[in-house]
């Protein structure tokens, strides 16, 4: 017999977190419990404001649709909504034993916060993950050229979330010193065009990554100069095999493949710990977003010191 519930969370974040220019006080989304004999699957649905196109209400529907089909003993197909075929297919993945359960908890910092700050807890880091355009781009350049200065042992993953112009980025690129641009691995998405970016990087030497750019349509994934990575949000991109898909396409085109939250939970990212392990292993994951939040939820991530919040204390909101 097959069983499947959903359940609703809040979970409350770091007061002043900002996703893309707005803030947001608490995280949203549903947990999908499959149920079929004594196999259980776990998966999660949560579309992320700013990012994703679709509403929870949408993905909600979306997969209650696709649940209806699976409880009745059918197969699972995609319903086109990105956030309702991850969680489901993950789900499924789980239940069937497809997801290995070897993970990679090993993650990249995302720093905030005062210089000084900064540099206290980059001290010994090899590579770190570093926000820009947040502020004026010459600060930005000041503080990547301390940054690489004061730690020689540091590497940086930079992501301006596309808010340069090009002047900017040019303002940015002048205060980082030539010789210590070879420590910034990758700058996601420096311009506001694709165009602008790779033409960036090439005149400025750090190679670009691509987050937003690989979600609008017409993107191909492709060698080309000045592109080092292909940032992998699976809660963006759609089903396990849509993610998969895309992960061998940017790995035979030479890229590095970088599985990334979408603020996910505690359950919905040590499931990307488990699914980097298995696709990508040996690139970095950033995966560093639960320090965002208040509490962990059904599953723990090692060395977190966040309460956990169990199934229990979660609100059921359907089920078949
Ligand atoms: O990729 C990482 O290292 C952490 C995740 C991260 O940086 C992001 C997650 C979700 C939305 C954004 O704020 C941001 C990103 O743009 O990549
Ligand atoms: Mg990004």
């Amino acid at each position: 017999m097959r069983r499947a519930t959903l359940y609703r969370y809040q979970l409350p974040l770091v007061p002043g977190t900002v996703l893309r220019d707005r803030r947001v006080a608490e995280r949203e989304g549903l947990l999908v419990q499959l149920r079929h004999g004594a196999a259980e699957g776990w998966g999660e649905v949560a579309p992320l404001p700013g990012f994703s196109a679709e509403t929870l209400a949408e993905a909600q529907a979306a997969v209650q649709a696709g649940l209806r089909v699976w409880q009745a003993g059918g197969g699972f197909s995609g319903s086109g909504v990105p956030s309702a075929d991850w969680g489901l297919s993950i789900a499924l993945a789980e239940l069937t034993g497809t997801l290995p359960e070897a993970a990679d908890f090993t993650t990249v910092p995302l720093c905030h916060g005062d210089p000084d700050a900064l540099f206290a807890r980059l001290a010994g880091q090899p590579l770190a993950k570093m926000k820009v355009g947040l502020y004026e781009a010459v600060r930005d350049g000041m503080l990547v050229q301390l940054l690489l200065e004061a730690l020689p042992d540091l590497h940086l993953r930079l992501d301006a979330n596309r808010s340069w112009t090009p002047e900017k980025a040019r303002q940015f690129a002048r205060y980082v010193d030539p010789a210590l641009r070879a420590r910034i691995a990758f700058l996601e998405e420096p311009c506001r065009t694709p165009q602008a970016s790779r033409a960036f990087a090439q005149e400025s030497g750090i190679p670009t990554a691509w987050d937003e750019s690989a979600r609008e349509a017409g993107f191909r994934v492709q060698a080309e100069p000045g592109v080092t990575a292909l940032v992998v949000k699976p809660m963006l991109l759609g089903s396990l095999a849509q993610v998969q898909a895309r992960i061998r396409e940017a790995q035979a085109a030479g890229l590095a493949v970088v599985i990334s939250s979408s603020v996910e939970s505690s359950l919905g990212l040590t499931q990307l710990a488990r699914l980097a392990a298995w696709l990508t292993p040996g690139s970095a994951t950033g995966l560093d977003t639960l320090s965002l939040m208040a509490a962990q939820l059904v599953r723990p991530w090692p060395g977190s010191a966040l309460p956990l919040r169990p199934v229990a204390d979660l609100q059921e909101v359907w089920s078949c």
